[in-house]
């Protein structure tokens, strides 16, 4: 099989790329422009909380700001970094293998190293996990990366710096949403340091030409808070569930990689911080469809983690779900005061009996 392998310009460089098929299904996200999410415009707010409690997915549109341009040159730096990266020797490669860097989690994946189902099947993909923490040098995990990257830690940590801007901007966005503000207006980026004490990190990837059709990156929801993603070649595909989005039936569905733009998708912790109002959807990297069959695929991403010692428990708004015992005491207490009683204070005033108790108290 001829194929091909060159990091993608995700600037100008998308008319060297085979086009990706018109006849496949895919799933569209909502595109929010950088400038009006930076302007706190209504309508773009809403469309990212929007998206947030339903696919868990949407596009940035880079291309109107200089902060986006400059998050577009950076991503392409890294995209030949990763090119130059992944083309060194094995032995160099497994030197830094992430199975080998205790609990960091930072590191080297070899190809075909992780499973993809569980009959076992093996991937194929090469990975590098990039530490925040290491970058920024507040201190250092015991992770190893090879004299390539050791080299681009300046270009790293700028690619990463962006990242956490834009991160910043719609966790700003989520804390307001969370009814977090009146705690700290800042309290949902304070939960995520670039520091060794949490697992934020730069993540390389490709997945290289390969004859077969199948799965490169296992099916999967991403364990962190917020990924910012930059893909060029197709392959991502979506699970859309039975409901989601009226008129689409359940199933995969393909992501088309749009210019100039980076996806920007939920994580588990925010499903866990907003008791399952916002999305963390699955997602899978098959190999590229159609014409782009033969081309190796590279992808990057801005992994953001909530600290390691930051708690899952419901926050703001939804607190009130899993109150303490005293919240839980006094709402009920309180209930029944008849000088203030008022519409839905019965059913507050219940215990935890169930619907066939509660009838017999009438
Ligand atoms: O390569 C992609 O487009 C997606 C990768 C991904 O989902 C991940 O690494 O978590
Ligand atoms: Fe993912």
């Amino acid at each position: 099989m001829a194929s091909f392998d060159f990091a993608p310009d995700i600037i100008n460089g998308w008319d060297k790329l085979p086009a990706f098929p018109s006849d496949i299904e895919t799933i569209e996200f909502d595109t929010i422009s950088l400038k009006a999410l930076q302007a706190r415009e209504g309508a773009t707010i809403r469309k990212i909380i929007d998206s947030c409690k339903t696919v868990g997915f949407f596009r940035i549109d880079l291309s109107d700001t200089k902060d986006g341009m400059q998050m577009l040159a950076a991503a392409n730096e890294m995209f030949k970094l990763s090119q130059e990266t992944f083309s060194l020797p094995d032995e160099i490669l497994l030197a830094d293998d992430v199975f080998g860097n205790g609990e960091s989690l930072l590191g080297y994946k070899g190809l075909g190293k992780s499973v993809v189902d569980k009959t076992g099947r093996r991937d194929n993909n090469q990975q590098y996990y990039i530490g925040c923490g290491d970058l920024d040098g507040f201190g250092r995990s015991q992770a190893k990366y090879n004299n390539i990257l050791h080299a681009a830690f300046p270009e790293m940590r700028n690619f990463s710096s962006l990242g956490r801007f834009i991160t910043n901007e719609v966790l700003d966005i989520l804390s307001t949403d969370l009814n977090l503000e009146a705690t700290d207006p800042q309290y949902l980026p304070k939960l995520h340091s670039h520091s060794n004490n949490s697992g934020t990190h730069v993540r390389l990837l490709k997945c290289p030409a390969s004859a077969g059709e199948n799965a490169n990156l296992q099916a999967h929801t991403d364990w962190g808070s917020l990924t910012v993603l930059f893909n060029a070649i197709g392959g991502l595909q979506l699970y859309i569930p039975d409901n989601l989005i009226p008129g689409q039936n359940a199933g995969w569905k393909w992501v088309k990689p749009v210019p100039r733009t980076c996806l920007v998708n939920l994580g588990d912790a925010m499903v866990k911080w907003s008791a399952g109002n916002y999305k963390s959807n699955i997602h899978r990297v098959s190999t590229p469809p159609g014409e782009q069959h033969p081309y190796a695929r590279y992808s990057l991403a801005y992994f953001v983690r909530p600290d390691n010692d930051v708690q899952l428990r419901p926050l703001g708004k939804h607190q009130e779900l899993f109150p303490t015992y005293k919240e839980w005491a006094l709402r009920r207490a309180m209930a029944g005061n008849a000088d203030t009683f008022k519409n839905g204070d019965w059913e507050r005033g219940q215990g935890t009996e169930s619907a066939v108790s509660t009838a017999a108290r009438g």
